[in-house]
């Protein structure tokens, strides 16, 4: 294994929020990281290479080990439930998973459906709450599956509440706070563990 640590970094909202956080820890991003298509960035004086991922998958390369440390959102770790050490929360990216839908409906008591992005959590959360419901997986635009009656319920990401609005749909219940996380992977940490501990070291003064 070589000394260069290998960081995963979610594509998307996050990956702006998570430059700033570590350029504030002291990191050396060049400007490729502002507008750049390339997956992979070598920065060879901080012994840093950054590989770009879609954010579902940041925990699927930590876990392989491909990837020694990556940031992912709360609530892919909580669905993926992959094989990672979270060290540490880096408070980006705010967000909540809620339940949501049409106001003034109640769940179809025969065979309830939910659509969701996330159908680990959803199941297990509504087998928590005592109800059995189809989970319908979809892959965004969750909104629209109650609108059109694909579903009764959604279980989504909720920020500003602003697409819940202009869709007519209400929160019902909230189910987790979400935030990014640094995680890593197992191996790497017994092998990297003073270039790890001092990177996070550096964000915990700075998050
Ligand atoms: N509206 C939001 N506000 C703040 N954070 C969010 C919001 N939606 C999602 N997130 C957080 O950001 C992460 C990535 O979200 P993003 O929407 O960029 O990914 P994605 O929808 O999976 O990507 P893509 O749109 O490329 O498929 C989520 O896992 C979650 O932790
Ligand atoms: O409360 P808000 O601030 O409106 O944010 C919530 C929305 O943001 C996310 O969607 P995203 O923009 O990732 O689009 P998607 O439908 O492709 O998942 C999430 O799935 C909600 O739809």
């Amino acid at each position: 294994m070589s000394n260069i640590l290998t960081i995963a970094m979610p594509k998307g909202r996050i990956f702006e929020e998570a430059v700033e956080l570590l350029r504030k820890a002291g990191y050396k991003l060049p400007p490729e990281f502002d507008d750049s298509r390339k997956l992979i960035i070598d920065v060879a004086e901080e012994g840093l290479r950054f590989i770009l991922s879609k954010p579902m998958d940041v925990a699927t390369y930590v876990e392989h080990g491909v990837a020694d440390v990556g940031i992912a959102g709360k609530d892919v770790l909580l669905e993926e439930e992959r094989d990672v050490y979270e060290l540490l929360d880096l408070k980006i990216s705010h967000c909540y998973l809620a339940v949501a839908g049409l106001p003034d409906t109640k769940m179809n008591e025969v065979a309830p459906r939910v659509a969701t992005k996330y159908p680990n959590v959803a199941e297990a959360y509504f087998r928590e709450q005592g109800e059995q419901v189809e989970i319908i997986k979809l892959n965004g635009s969750i909104e629209l599956a109650p609108l059109i009656g694909l579903s009764d319920r959604i279980v989504d990401i909720v920020s500003t509440g602003r697409t819940l609005k202009e869709n007519g749909l209400i929160e019902y219940e909230r189910i987790i706070d979400v935030t990014s996380r640094f995680i890593v992977n197992p191996v790497s940490y017994r092998i990297k563990d003073l270039q790890i501990d001092e990177m996070v070291e550096r964000l915990s003064k700075v998050v």
